[in-house]
């Protein structure tokens, strides 16, 4: 079969990319498509670690009998039970009856939830350091709790120190000919894999940095995620953004402008403080309106930059109801390390300044750079000094650290 992809002489590449689906979970666009990867190990015994989504597991499924040559499957590793993952496992369990289902003990009763008719004989319950003996290849696994499910883990192949590493380091974006960081030019895929991160995995912080710690003693030669490019050559790299990403600092010295606005005159604020951040320097400044933007492209780029500056008209005496969704993930998240500017507009009793400033008192780890600018209707010549105040203290902030 074409396609076969190995990734060492006995682990083969069987994963499927998806540039069918629109959105991911069914809300975040897919643009540039999405790869879920899943991989065989061919020794004496062989073992598929993870499965695929539903929707392209025939794909899969014809990739794994022609690695498997007529072999019979001897195991599959479930690191994670999330459907992108496990949707292609009812059909590789009744392909395989014999083949022994390898999870922990959070794994099965959510697999049993998921496939009623998994058979129970065939688990394998595995804990912290276990060891599975494929013949050549031992594979042991390390419980990588919230990243992002309970029962999350990854596999290590400890002979060819290979690190099945299920979501963490995983990216957005379907292998399009490229499958190893090597193949690709990486700069293409950074921002759909912060897109990524700061949308699946970004609330678990905390939980990612453990994770890093617990891996860090391990040589790593590849790291195969279940999710985007394949790691054999500047593994450094993608570590490296993981921890950036999971402490929550930000990359880049720029600034996010998101606003709410109905009749535009939130968006006149916008374009005044984004003018006058460029006039004091700031070379990176993103304006999105809230209404058009998929919040996943804005959560993304509120990651990278040091700066935020968040505007909403007045709506039944809150927060535009097309930017509450976004500070409610982002306060959700835990949003911290950033300065923040706070602006408005309103006619009678306001409600959007309002509704940021609860957003920011909520939150913890930032700074507010200047007073919130709330404006009645049209700006005045007063009301655009008092805007571009919040420009100029947030260039002279994010400047303080060059
Ligand atoms: C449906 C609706 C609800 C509104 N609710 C409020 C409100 O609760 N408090 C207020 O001060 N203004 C309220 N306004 C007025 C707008 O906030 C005001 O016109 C503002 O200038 C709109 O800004 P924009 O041009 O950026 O959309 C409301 C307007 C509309 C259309």
């Amino acid at each position: 079969m074409h396609n076969l992809v190995k990734v060492t002489d006995s682990v083969y590449w069987v994963g499927a990319n998806d540039r069918k689906t629109e959105r991911f979970e069914n809300y975040m666009p897919l643009p540039m498509g999405v790869a879920y990867n899943s991989y065989v190990i061919k020794d004496e015994k062989t073992c598929v670690i993870d499965t695929v989504e539903f929707g392209v597991e025939g794909l899969f499924m014809e990739k794994l009998e022609c690695v498997l040559d007529g072999k019979d499957l001897d195991y599959i590793v479930v690191n994670h039970m999330e459907p992108d993952h496990s949707g292609g496992l009812r059909d590789l369990m009744k392909k395989y009856p014999n083949a022994k289902v390898v999870g922990n003990a959070k794994t099965f009763p959510m697999m049993k939830a998921f496939i009623h008719e998994a058979n129970e004989e065939n688990f394998h319950i595995v804990k912290e350091g276990d060891v599975l003996d494929l013949g050549h290849h031992k594979l042991t696994f390390a419980m990588m709790p919230m990243v992002h499910w309970p029962e999350s883990m990854v596999t290590y192949d400890t002979t060819e120190k290979i690190l099945f590493s299920n979501d963490a380091f995983g990216s957005f974006g379907a292998l399009d000919g490229g499958i190893f960081d090597d193949e690709v030019n990486f700069d293409f895929y950074e921002d759909e894999m912060r897109r990524y991160y700061a949308n699946i995995v970004g609330k678990y912080g905390m939980q990612v940095q453990n994770a890093i710690k617990k891996l860090s003693p391990l040589e790593i030669k590849y790291i195969c995620p279940s999710h985007g490019i394949v790691w054999r050559t500047d593994i450094k790299r993608v570590i490296k953004h993981y921890d950036y990403w999971s402490r929550l600092e930000p990359e880049s010295e720029g600034v996010v402008i998101v606003y709410g606005t109905m009749y535009g005159n939130t968006a006149k604020q916008a374009n005044a403080i984004a003018r006058e951040l460029s006039a004091q320097g700031i070379k990176e400044v993103k304006v999105y309106d809230a209404s058009k933007t998929d919040h996943s492209f804005i959560l993304s780029d509120i990651w990278k930059y040091k700066g935020l500056i968040i505007g909403s008209c007045s709506h039944n005496n809150a927060l535009y109801p097309k930017v509450q969704p976004l500070l409610h993930k982002l306060q959700n998240y835990g949003l911290k390390n950033r300065y923040l500017g706070i602006f408005g507009n309103m006619m009678w009793s306001g409600g959007g300044v309002r509704g940021i400033q609860a957003f920011a008192d909520a939150l913890n780890g930032n700074e507010i750079v200047a007073e919130a600018v709330e404006v009645r209707g049209n700006p005045t010549l007063e009301d655009y000094e008092k805007l571009e105040n919040i420009a100029r203290a947030m260039a002279e902030k994010i400047k303080s650290h060059r």
